[in-house]
């Protein structure tokens, strides 16, 4: 059917579904290649000559890589030659819409090659950073902490991988700490992470995979995870996200104590756009963060006025390392350009990301990608006694959605040893740092928050609350985080404790006051305190059919 005065033709299904032929990319030297592909559909990227990376990690000759649901640019510094061609498309429907090919090489939605990139700015940063490191060997000092800030979609998350990819590639273990709750970094949404990168990243995965995902190719990182089920640092006027970000400094700061190689690289921070917004109580989360983890080095990109304050706001002052004035240690900000190739995902990209991020947490990475690496796991089902179990609920409001239940800003107040100075400052009580349960794979798992040293950050402040029988229907279709804290933990001991894995709620029997849930691995649920994530990540339908 031609559609009226334009003699364009409607594309027809079989149309839609002609595989497109192999197409030849050439690289010259200092491009990139940028695409995009939707949920659903693959395409295949083979390197054919030349040396071409994506987001810092290279990629191996003749292999053939598989995306989907991606984008992303893939760069070469000395010039190469890539094949991609069509992947699988899906007959599955992905919110609603069942997916096509686009028209761009390999039925990418859109592509095309760049010769405009901040590439020589980030490898420029990379480099600053190593002479700060090589200066920590022989002073002693601590290496750089990064802090990446920064409007959405600026490109944070994509320098935080350059910056992870470029510093393991010779050999240092930096620490990536994952702040944004939006996107779970090899973890659900709505934690946050730390995570020390010894190995490099996965070209197809990004950051690679936890072993939460199962075996890969790729040595698996093992991140430190903290359960903050909102989907804004500002809920709750930041009274949940600081604490917790406190903890993850802490255990981090323990790491690096312990740790030579973690010491001398350093810490990347990687935080939510929302922070870079100028949105009241946004400037006092980045000072927390700051603070919290001494930081030494701010990198703005794509905000003009962020970076004028920052400068204003940090530019020169001591760090808040305790050992800053020993050493002189003064906190730059650094300007870097937004890459031209960032691209704005809408609000049903992210959730569909989102929804795949907790899918291939139960099922593997194969129910997202038909790559020949992708892994499928076999989740189990069982039934849980729900009076049987210590579920915990944040009984706070998010920032938009003012009519939510028992909030009690008063209530909020989390006490001293949680406040931005307690890295070094006044109010420090040692103790606190040796209860942070340390970041697993060198120290150990966890420390069990019920055989640690009381409760020592009020607990009666804390906005978490035990949800009791008979069991909520709006458990259906939400996560469960299982901490490490003990059945009989306060609410603080709870919210501190770092996170074993997760469980879904398929279904809610409130009468017999029973639970069926979805867990990554059989046998017997761990008896621990458990967050519910009621607020985020959004609910998923349909994940057990
Ligand atoms: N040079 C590039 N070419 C193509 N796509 C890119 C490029 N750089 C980044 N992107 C893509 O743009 C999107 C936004 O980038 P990124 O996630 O790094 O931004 P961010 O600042 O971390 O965003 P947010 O704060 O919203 O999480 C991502 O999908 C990323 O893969």
């Amino acid at each position: 059917m031609s559609l009226p005065g334009l003699e364009l033709t409607q594309p027809s299904d079989e149309r839609q579904n002609v595989v497109a032929p192999p197409s030849q990319i050439n690289l010259t030297p200092g491009s990139e290649w940028r695409f995009e592909v939707a949920f659903g559909h693959s395409i295949k990227v083979k390197l054919l000559t030349g040396t071409a990376e994506i987001f810092g990690t290279e990629l191996a000759e003749s292999q053939t890589y598989t995306f989907s649901g991606a984008k992303a640019a893939i760069y070469s510094w000395n010039g190469c030659e890539l094949e991609v061609s069509a992947g699988e498309t899906h007959t599955a429907t992905f919110d609603g819409v069942t997916p096509t090919a686009g028209h761009g090489a390999g039925g990418c939605q859109s592509e095309y090659v760049s010769e405009e990139t901040p590439m020589v700015e980030y490898a420029n940063a990379h480099f600053a950073l190593e002479s700060m490191r090589e200066e920590t060997q022989d002073s002693g000092k601590d290496g750089p902490r990064v802090l990446l800030l920064g409007p959405d979609n600026a490109g944070k998350t994509s320098v935080s991988k350059i910056l992870t990819a470029y510093a393991t590639k010779v050999g240092r273990q930096p620490i990536v700490v994952n702040l944004d709750p939006n996107e779970g970094m090899l973890s659900v949404p709505g934690t946050l992470t730390a995570t020390a990168f010894r190995t490099m990243l996965d070209v197809e995965e990004g950051w690679g995979s936890s072993p939460m995902s199962g075996p890969s190719s790729v040595p698996v990182k093992l991140p430190l995870v903290y359960s903050y089920p909102h989907p804004s640092p500002l809920d709750a006027d930041g009274s949940v996200y600081r604490p917790i970000v406190s903890r993850l400094a802490l255990s981090v700061m323990n790491r690096m104590a312990e740790d030579e190689d973690s010491r001398e690289t350093g810490i990347i921070v990687d935080t939510p756009g929302i922070l870079s917004s100028g949105k009241p109580g946004t400037l006092e989360l980045i000072n927390h963060i700051v603070t919290e983890f001494a930081i030494t080095t701010i990198m703005v990109l794509g905000s003009e006025r962020l970076y004028s304050n920052m400068v204003k706001e940090y530019d020169g002052k001591p760090s808040a390392s305790p050992s800053a004035d020993a050493f002189d240690e003064r906190i730059a900000v650094v300007k870097l350009s937004k890459s031209g190739g960032c691209v704005d995902r809408d609000a049903a990209f992210l959730k569909t990301a989102r929804e795949f991020q907790i899918k291939s947490y139960f099922f593997g990475t194969s129910i997202i990608s038909p790559s020949p690496t992708a892994v499928t796991l076999s989740p189990h089902t069982s039934q849980l006694d729900f009076a049987g179990l210590s579920v915990y609920n944040y009984t706070v409001t998010s920032a938009d959605d003012e009519d939510e239940d028992e909030y009690d800003p008063s209530q909020l107040n989390m006490g001293d040893s949680f406040s931005p100075n307690n890295g070094g400052g006044d109010n420090y009580n040692p103790a606190e740092s040796d209860r942070a349960a340390p970041l697993p794979g060198i120290v150990g798992l966890s420390v069990d928050p019920a055989n640690s040293v009381g409760d020592l950050s009020g607990s009666s402040k804390v906005p978490l609350k035990k949800v009791l029988p008979p069991a909520p229907t709006a458990l259906a279709n939400t996560l469960l985080a299982i901490t490490h804290a003990s059945t009989t933990a306060t609410p603080a001991q709870v919210r501190d404790a770092s996170i074993i894995g997760f469980l879904y709620v398929a279904s809610v029997e409130p009468d017999k006051g029973k639970i069926h849930v979805l867990a990554p691995v059989g046998g017997r649920v761990p008896q621990r305190a458990m967050i519910w994530a009621k607020r985020w990540p959004d609910e998923v339908i349909g994940l057990v059919n």
